[in-house]
């Protein structure tokens, strides 16, 4: 159906004489050029200071300036695509989000505009975009569309195109119109197919904006003092006076500056019959589950502010200010969005909370982008595929025997193997991380004994952990454990059931340097011994192929899905016991001079109902994190920043530097405030600064805001050992020893074990073992 209705539409943008006149390439350039620097100005935190109104006033001035200079001479196909995923980088979503749009034919502003805003819903929904990057596409779709009309009602007084001039609100008549782009490059109203240029004749269909009713403004004379009532449009004070710049409705009794006035469009009021629809919309789209999932309800404004407030759309009643529910019921996002600005319901605002000044955040370093790129597990047909691709292999390299054994040729592969790991890493990268190792605070990956690397018996001691890759079977029926942000992990067998995990190293450009950056990762496997850690066994490295392999987590199961994906509430001693347990694996690396640097509830295995190993140690490194190169931002795994020290967040730049970045500050104490916040997940179920978004953490991390302490029931020392792991300084932290020291001394509450006066049901922590 979208693919008719933009099929159908008129040329979008401007072809005329676009070759023959000079002077367009430039103008062209220049555009672009401008677009690109609209883009790097929306750095997060510049939208978030006090200068708020200059800065996003500035850039989206300039962006549709730039727009529609363009659509003036004439673009091609790539062009129009480069400025719509300029335009929709802008607006908050990700690379992937754009590249699902595109490929529903969202490739241009004239097939943005031609979908209805319950289709560009829809489209967002399939795309499973989260709740708040649909609604800032839905709300500065809105907003462009203004803009164009705005545009072109001014440009048509100047030079006036054929047919009617466009209102500065969209808003839809009852016999609907037919919106477009139109030869010249604006964006109009026609109705129907009177235009010479317009599209066939289209049935009416709804547009964006359903509600226009006139607000009826009133200014009073009188001496009006407006406490800390906020302009219901642009949410700053009114101020006050006798001649102050603000009127009210007298109608929906909105408040707004003078100024804003224009902005606010024709949306007074919400009758009985709005509320009857939005709340049949409410019963029929909300699947029941909206109001209870604490994620998809939007929160307060100060928890879940967007990162780019459309000064257009502020008027949100979901955006509640001081608490978290908001005073009327929040609506699902898509029916908040679709009817923004008709459901200006007179409701009480007050100011909303905006962030302070972020002068924390050191002027050079602007808030970089986390782009979340997931990890996840193998779908059933992802499993059959890849149970055919190991029967094939296998067949091509020996003879499945009846229990599945792969019967390789045993001399190629040793030769192989010996060709492999013929060397350690060179004296210059062992010198590199050495150099590191004394202060701590600069420590990039690891450190490690120089003998075990290159010592004289450093190659007896790798050759001791290579394992011949044809010797592992690989698990026929199931292979894929799961996927992760830097591999895969399959489930195999070599002398017992093993999981192996298959390394990208995409992330080293240079092949010949692969092999060793794969030891150095995976030397901090080699060089540990403990109950707590997964058991390192050996590692390969094969035709391309790097991996490691390791014991087998019984469970395959991670504390991550234990607490968020179970949902299975730990009582307090299992929390001890397996808080103590983590905090005795990190401690023992940091003995070793390894820093684990991702401690996170997804990288802690339960190996037994009273039993957690970790893993995943030493990997991280920025230059994983920026690859893929030339795209914006750092390619994190989903939550990433919540478990970030605040220094690290402090110090994560916009873009990768290879040399600045080998200094990343990772430290014992990153890994004791990444351990708080397991721990916290532990007692809470919950994560710290759950449902924030990556940029938000970042900023309230460089502003010292800790996560909420909801109230938990554990000892008083507990919560504060725990709050003094998320200190600011880091050398405020406990170290792991005291952690656990004070694990193990604060005695346990007794508790009286009652029987419940009703039967339960309920699934205990044991029973996923
Ligand atoms: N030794 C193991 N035994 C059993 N399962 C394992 C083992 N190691 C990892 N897994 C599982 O394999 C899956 C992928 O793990 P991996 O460490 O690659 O990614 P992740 O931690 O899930 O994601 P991310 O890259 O975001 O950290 C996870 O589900 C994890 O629980």
């Amino acid at each position: 159906m979208l693919k008719s209705q933009t099929a159908a539409r008129p040329i979008s943008y401007s072809q005329e004489s676009a070759s023959t006149n000079l002077g367009i390439i430039d103008v062209k350039t220049k555009a672009v050029q401008n677009l690109r620097d609209a883009l790097k100005l929306t750095t997060i935190n510049r939208l978030l200071t006090t200068s708020y109104d200059e800065d996003a006033k500035n850039i989206e001035r300039k962006i549709f300036a730039a727009v529609y200079q363009m659509t003036k001479v004439g673009l091609m196909e790539r062009e129009k695509r480069e400025i719509n995923a300029i335009w929709f980088t802008f607006v908050g979503l990700s690379a992937q989000n754009i590249r699902h749009l595109e490929l529903c034919k969202i490739t241009d502003f004239n097939a943005l505009f031609a979908v209805t805003n319950l289709e560009l819903r829809s489209l967002a929904d399939r795309g499973r975009l989260d709740v708040e990057t649909k609604r800032k596409l839905l709300q500065s779709t809105v907003i462009l569309q203004n803009h164009w009309n705005a545009l072109h009602s001014r440009t048509s007084a100047e030079d006036p195109p054929p047919g009617p001039s466009t209102p500065a609100i969209v808003t839809t008549s009852p016999q609907g119109y037919n919106r477009s782009l139109t030869a010249n490059g604006s964006k109009m109203i026609t109705q129907s197919n009177s235009m010479s240029f317009a599209a066939a004749p289209k049935s009416p269909k709804a547009a964006r904006l359903v509600h226009a009713i006139p607000h009826k403004w009133h200014r009073s004379t009188k001496f009006r003092f407006s406490g800390d009532a906020v302009c219901h449009f642009c949410q700053r004070p009114l101020g006050f006076g006798f001649l102050n710049a603000w009127e009210k409705c007298r109608s929906c009794k909105w408040k707004v500056h003078t100024q804003c006035k224009s902005r606010v469009g024709d949306s007074c009021g919400l009758t009985p019959e709005h509320l009857r629809v939005l709340f049949d919309k409410l019963v029929q789209e909300n699947n029941g589950g909206m109001w209870k999932d604490p994620q998809s309800v939007p929160g307060s404004r100060s928890m879940n502010e967007p990162a780019f407030q459309f000064p257009d759309t502020a008027i949100d009643s979901s955006s509640s200010t001081n608490s978290s529910a908001p005073s009327t019921p929040a609506l699902p996002a898509g029916i908040a969005t679709s009817v923004t600005t008709s459901l200006t319901a007179p409701y009480r605002s007050e100011r909303k909370f905006l962030f302070p000044d972020t002068e924390n955040y050191p002027a050079h370093n602007r808030l970089p982008i986390l782009v979340i790129s997931e990890g996840d597990h193998p779908t059933t047909t992802e499993i059959e595929q890849e149970t055919e691709n190991h029967l094939k292999t296998a067949s091509m390299m020996g003879t499945v025997e009846s229990e599945g054994t792969i019967v390789a040729v045993q001399e190629e592969v040793v030769e192989h193997q010996e060709m492999d790991h013929e060397e350690g890493p060179s004296q210059e990268a062992v010198d590199k991380f050495n150099k590191r190792a004394d202060g701590g605070f600069t420590w990039e990956r690891h450190a490690w004994n120089m003998s075990t690397i290159r010592g004289p018996n450093a190659q007896a001691s790798w050759n001791e952990v290579s394992i011949a890759f044809d010797t592992i079977e690989f698990d026929k029926q199931n292979p894929i454990i799961g996927r992760g942000r830097f591999g895969e992990v399959q489930r195999g067998f070599h002398y017992g059931d093993v999981a192996v995990k298959i390394y990208n190293m995409e992330h080293v450009s240079d092949h010949s340097k692969r092999a060793e950056e794969f030891k150095l990762e995976v030397s901090a496997y080699k060089n540990t011994r403990h109950d707590n850690i997964a058991l390192f066994l050996g590692y390969f490295m094969t035709d391309g192929k790097y991996g490691m392999v390791m014991s087998l987590s019984r469970g395959s199961q991670s504390l991550y899905t234990l607490i968020h994906v179970i949902r299975e509430p730990l009582d307090l001693p299992t929390t001890r016991m397996i808080a103590r347990q983590i905090c005795q694996a990190v401690s023992y690396l940091h003995t070793k001079k390894i820093l684990h640097k991702d401690l996170r509830s997804k990288n802690i295995l339960l190996e037994s109902k009273n039993k957690v190993v970790i893993t995943d140690f030493g990997i991280l490194s920025m230059k994983r994190l920026a690859y893929p190169k030339g795209k914006l931002g750092w390619h994190t795994s989903r939550f990433w920043a919540n478990y970030l020290a605040p220094e690290l967040a402090m110090a994560l730049r916009t873009e990768f530097d290879e040399h600045e970045s080998e200094d990343f500050p990772f430290t014992e104490a990153s890994d004791v405030y990444a351990f708080g916040c397991v721990w916290f997940e532990m007692l809470t179920g919950l994560l710290s600064y759950e449902g924030e978004l990556p940029h938000q953490i970042l900023l309230k991390k460089s502003q010292g805001v800790k996560p909420v302490l909801p109230n938990i029931k554990c000892a008083q020392e507990l919560k504060e050992l725990l709050i003094s792991c998320w200190s600011t300084a880091p050398h405020e932290r406990p170290t792991l020893p005291d952690i656990i020291a004070k694990l193990t001394a604060v005695p346990k509450k007794q508790r009286v074990n009652r029987s419940p006066s009703f039967p339960v049901m309920m699934k205990s922590y044991e029973s996923n073992f």
